[in-house]
């Protein structure tokens, strides 16, 4: 299933966390899922925080950008904007705040969902809840801005 970063223009596309086009990166993909948002990630071993559980600081990257993919699909969906190769709203993080509920252990996949809190013209909130062996880890409060197709260049 395609996710919102298979649609951005090449130059947002570059992303460490969901960049389709960063060969280092985690090429996350945010769809939706009903009226919420998903993202999966599978951690590999050397995300490790002690042994067994994942990095914090890692768990926070996958929040950040299933937060503004959340958030471009928001905008996609209020300005009827039809999803194509280069055709996307593109956001970035305004504000990230964690809360780490429970270690998260890193043997196996890891479920983002998130929920649009609040969106108006240009900024959107998005709550997300991590997930890991269906076990509610980690909480977050993203606030991503729309930017211009120019932006950063
Ligand atoms: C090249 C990368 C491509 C990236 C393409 C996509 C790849 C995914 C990116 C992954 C996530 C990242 O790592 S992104 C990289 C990390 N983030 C950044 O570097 C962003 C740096 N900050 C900025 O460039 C700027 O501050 C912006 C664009 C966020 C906002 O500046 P602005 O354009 O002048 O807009 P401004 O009027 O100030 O704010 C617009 C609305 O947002 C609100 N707002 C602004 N800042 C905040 C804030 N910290 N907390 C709460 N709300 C805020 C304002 O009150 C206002 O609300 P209201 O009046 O409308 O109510």
């Amino acid at each position: 299933m395609k996710g919102i970063q298979d649609y951005y223009h090449d130059h947002f596309a570059q992303c460490y966390g969901c960049g389709r086009l960063n060969e280092h990166g985690h090429h996350l993909k945010t769809y939706w899922d009903g009226e919420h948002t998903i993202t999966k990630f599978i951690p590999k071993e050397y995300h490790t925080a002690i042994p067994g559980f994942v990095y914090g600081g890692m768990l926070a990257s996958v929040i950040d950008c299933h937060g503004t993919g959340s958030a471009a699909l928001a905008f996609a969906k209020q300005q009827n904007i039809e999803l194509c190769e280069h055709n996307a709203p593109r956001c970035v993080t305004a504000s990230l705040q964690v809360k780490y509920l429970k270690p998260t252990p890193i043997d196996g996949e890891i479920e983002i969902k998130g929920t649009i809190a609040k969106i108006n013209e240009r900024k959107a909130t998005i709550v997300a809840e991590l997930y890991a062996g269906g076990n509610l880890c980690v909480t977050g409060e993203i606030v991503a801005v729309l930017v211009p197709d120019n932006f950063g260049e």
